[in-house]
């Protein structure tokens, strides 16, 4: 034990009073100083004798410093130094609950009824200080508004309710909503905090974290600063910020500027007796669960106390037990974990459950025994990888040790090299652990992009005698990446697995949006189906700062409101949220939308249109009767160009309120071997990632022509069809992916691409001469424009070649809007009219017909004759499958 004497850090002055808080109505008590019995039956029997209950609503103070300089003003000096563990209540809380300045309370935040996690585990039982004050009670005064506070709720410091959460609730403040607290008190006279003994002696020890690494001097340092002013310390302390570490014992925090957290243990040895209390000696064994046997539950550590720094602790060590749930079965992980794996993302995917499956089997199993654990997840970046670990680790009771190898400094291998070799060895430090490092395929190359084996090896080597070594506790490591191919085969094989990470499909996400929205109310008018299927490609990440943006907009929306936890979401705030993400972030730009085309703006093509409303569209709306499983994976649409197949796509996916994925084929196409093969991997998998999806192949007949006919070197068209194939194959079993392709060549296509399961729908647009549907095309297309006379269409039609396709048909509409456009310009040009960019354009016949008048169908009549041909031929084949 290395023993230092903190006294000549710490300062000799002599012993500071107890801080008191004064108020009228304490009262004073006297205890015969011999009478240790009757001393420690006023601390002990903290259940035995029931006290006064209230249960309360309560606000986590969240201006600390302002807010108890405040709050100080109402107390006499010296100012009370330990906050942290106050509770502030109002006058008239105090006066029912029969408590006064300085008195003491046990807390516990009251379980919610929807909360179903709360059967897992309780709420931690906490002791508090009461302080009373009305300096809050006038809610309008502009102070309580800017700390958000009101005179209803009973206010705590942000650590005391760290303390009293669950693990799972570590995150964020949103548990307060809805929660309630009781508070009991203690009838004793004397369960107040100036009768809290000092300790005469105090053994800290650090508990070992990878965070924890200063030097001995700064520790020093930090615990002077700390035991400045007398410290409250409580036994029974639950610690739970520290990796889900039950500390059952006192433990003192000290957060650090620049480092994270550092958590002492103190031992108490002997408590001095205050002034007008008996001599007592409380011996304290090392290690937990001891405190159960304790005689108090609180003591002060300060100035005078003897500190001496004790010997460095495991946490784990400290619970008393060798693993950490021994009675938890792996059964029960997976089903009833939801007390704290439902933070975990994706948690209902299958890797996360293996992971979880895993790690869990790696406790169940005698630590001697311990198998090594490495795992290399290939996951997109933004997908939740550290909250897992995070989670993961909490749950285990694990540290984390986290390690983005992106930020090592790699100006040298070198040195590079060293900052790997330090960080393996600080790894036994803090078993158990689980060591996660971030994008390792960086230790792939150097700064200049070129092969870097040296660290690659270093980390190699270091993994290999981290994993050959008997700990005794658990040590698991994981590495992400977001491609397995960046990361090379040396670094592959330091792994026991590689798993890869789905992105979110659309449950999932819906899932991810329940959970970031927590507590936080939802007008009726947000719909999470609908923003699910819109956020798609979304990660877990972007989704979360989604909520985060659209909680945003509402809070300036209620800037007035009081109850800002309360604020609803609506609909608008949603939609700002979202348009604010897609600006901010291009990615999302990138990713497959519904489009805005319906079927209002296809002209003609009935008959296509009920083929769809039939194959697709009526049993996707009716998914309750399985009546999906028979839809079609696949829809081919063909004819000449320019009849609308691009538009029909689109209006399918609006119409069924699909996402729109459209790939043209030769896009896909490229010169590296394997290439290809590849891209047609990633358009899956990104329409995977945004399903409900629609993947729109255009000009079909060049990516996938017949195979064996091709004349390419390699065969590459071969492999691009056989992936083609295979990828078509997989999309069979997914009820919310749909592939559309279109050609005008449907007899150069690989006739196994024609195959029932794959594109087994055919469904020919052509031209259609009736002046029927050429008016309904033309009408189509000008439902946007200003037109003088729009009776004057059926005449214009009337006038038209019969073999005009709907781009024919597009094409005259806009020449008709450039000659009313000029003719416009002109008139301001020669006085006769003012410039307004507010007025329309307005149409009139004269420009349709100068329009026309120079107009060339795109398609000749013997073109038309083969496509009709095409038609006789595939739309027979079509009958066949
Ligand atoms: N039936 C229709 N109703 C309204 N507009 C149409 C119709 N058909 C085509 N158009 C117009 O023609 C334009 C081009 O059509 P689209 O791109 O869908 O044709 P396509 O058959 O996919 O052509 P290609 O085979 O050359 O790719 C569309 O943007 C639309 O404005």
């Amino acid at each position: 034990m290395a023993e230092l004497n903190l006294m000549s850090l710490l300062g000799l002055s002599g012993a500071r009073d107890f801080p008191t808080l004064t108020s009228a109505s304490q009262s004073t008590s006297t205890i015969n100083p011999g009478d240790k019995t009757k001393q420690a039956r006023h601390f002990t029997t903290i259940n035995d004798v029931l006290g006064i209950s209230c249960t309360v609503s309560f606000s986590v103070v969240k201006n600390v410093e302002k807010f108890f300089s405040v709050v100080c003003e109402s107390f006499s000096k010296p100012s009370f130094e330990d906050w942290p563990s106050c509770v502030i209540i109002n006058g008239k809380l105090s006066s029912q609950l029969r408590v006064h300045n300085g008195d003491l309370v046990q807390m516990q935040l009251e379980p919610r009824e929807h909360d179903h996690s709360s059967s897992i585990i309780d709420f931690p039982n906490h002791f508090a200080v009461v302080a009373v004050s009305d300096q809050f009670a006038y809610e309008t005064s502009s102070l309580a508004e800017e700390l958000e506070l009101d005179s209803k709720h009973v206010h705590i410091h942000p650590l005391l309710w760290f303390n009293l959460k669950k693990p799972c609730h570590y995150n964020n403040h949103s548990c307060v909503a809805n929660t309630k607290m009781k508070i009991v008190t203690r009838p004793s006279q004397h369960f107040q905090l100036k009768n809290v003994p000092y300790a005469s002696k105090a053994a800290i020890s650090l508990v070992l974290s990878p965070h924890n690494n200063l030097s001995n001097d700064k520790y020093d340092y930090l615990l002077k600063q700390y035991f400045s002013t007398p410290r409250l310390i409580l036994f029974y302390f639950y610690w739970q910020g520290f990796r889900r570490e039950f500390l059952h014992s006192n433990a003192v925090l000290i957060i650090d500027n620049y480092t994270s957290i550092i958590i002492f243990i103190i031992n108490v040895f002997q408590i001095r007796p205050g002034p007008d209390l008996a001599g007592f000696e409380i011996q304290k064994p090392a290690g937990a669960g001891a405190g159960a046997d304790f005689s108090y539950h609180f003591t002060y550590v300060r100035k005078n106390t003897h500190i001496y720094v004790d010997r460095r602790l495991n946490p784990a060590t400290k619970s008393g037990r060798g693993r950490i749930r021994p009675d938890l079965k792996k059964s029960r992980i997976l089903a009833g974990a939801g007390a704290e794996l439902r933070c975990i993302p994706n948690f209902k995917s299958l890797t996360v459950e293996l992971l979880v499956i895993i790690i869990s089997d790696m406790h169940e199993r005698d630590i001697q025994q311990h198998i090594p654990s490495s795992f290399l997840l290939v996951s997109p970046a933004g997908s939740g990888v550290p909250q897992l670990c995070t989670a993961l680790a909490s749950h285990y009771n694990m540290h984390l040790y986290n390690v983005n190898c992106d930020m090592l400094d790699n100006q040298s291998p070198s040195a590079l090299e060293l900052k790997l070799k330090h960080i393996f060895h600080s790894i036994p430090k803090c078993l158990p652990c689980l060591v996660l490092f971030e994008n390792v395929d960086t230790l792939t190359n150097d700064k200049d992009g070129n092969e870097d084996r040296r660290s690659a090896s270093t980390f190699s080597e270091c993994m290999h005698e981290l994993m050959s070594k008997p700990y005794g506790w658990p040590v698991v490591v994981m590495a992400t990446t977001p491609s397995i191919q960046s990361v090379s085969l040396l670094l592959q094989k330091c792994f026991m697995k590689i798993f890869t990470f789905d992105p979110p499909s659309q449950t999932q996400r819906r899932n991810f949006l329940k959970l970031f929205i927590g507590d936080t109310l939802l007008s009726e008018d947000v719909d999470l189906k609908t923003l699910s299927m819109q956020t798609g490609g979304f990660t877990f990440d972007a989704l979360c700062i989604l909520v985060n943006l659209a909680k945003e907009q509402a809070f300036y929306r209620n800037k007035k409101m009081v109850e800002k936890a309360n604020c609803a979401l609506l609909q608008v705030d949603v939609e700002r949220a979202l348009n604010q993400l897609k600006k901010l972030n291009v990615n999302f730009i990138d990713a497959p939308k519904i489009p805005n085309v319906t079927w209002a703006d296809v002209g003609g093509l009935d008959d296509v249109k009920r083929d769809v409303i039939d194959t697709i569209q009526l049993p996707l709306n009716h998914t309750d009767n399985n009546a999906n499983k028979t839809t079609p994976t696949g829809i081919l649409l063909f004819g000449p160009p320019g009849t609308g197949k691009t538009l029909m796509a689109k209006a399918i996916a609006n119409e069924c309120s699909l996402n729109f994925l459209s790939v043209k084929g030769p896009e896909l196409l490229n010169m590296y071997v394997g290439q290809s093969e590849e891209n047609i991997r990633e358009v899956f998998r990104k329409a995977r990632q945004s399903s409900p999806c629609v993947i729109f192949f255009d000009e079909l007949d060049s990516l996938a022509p017949n195979r064996g006919r091709t004349a390419d070197s390699g065969g590459v068209m071969d492999r691009v069809v056989s992936q083609l194939l295979a990828e078509l194959d997989g999309t069979t079993k997914s009820t919310d992916l749909f592939v559309i392709g279109a050609t005008n060549r449907p007899d150069l296509i690989d006739p196994a691409l024609l195959r029932p399961g794959r594109f087994d729908k055919m469904l020919y647009l052509g031209v259609d001469s009736s002046r029927e549907t050429q008016l309904k095309i033309i009408n189509a297309l000008t439902n946007k424009f200003q037109i003088e006379d729009r009776g004057c269409l059926q005449r214009i039609v009337d006038k038209c070649p019969r073999q005009m396709t709907g781009a024919d048909f597009y094409a005259l509409c806009s020449d008709a809007l450039i000659s009313a456009t000029r003719r416009i310009i002109s008139k301001i040009e020669a006085g006769q009219a003012t410039l307004d960019v507010h007025a329309d354009v307005v149409v009139t016949e004269d420009d349709f017909n100068e329009a026309l008048h120079q107009f060339k169908p795109s398609l000749s009549l013997k073109e038309l004759i083969r496509y009709e041909e095409l038609k006789e031929q595939f739309c027979s084949f079509n009958k066949a499958s």
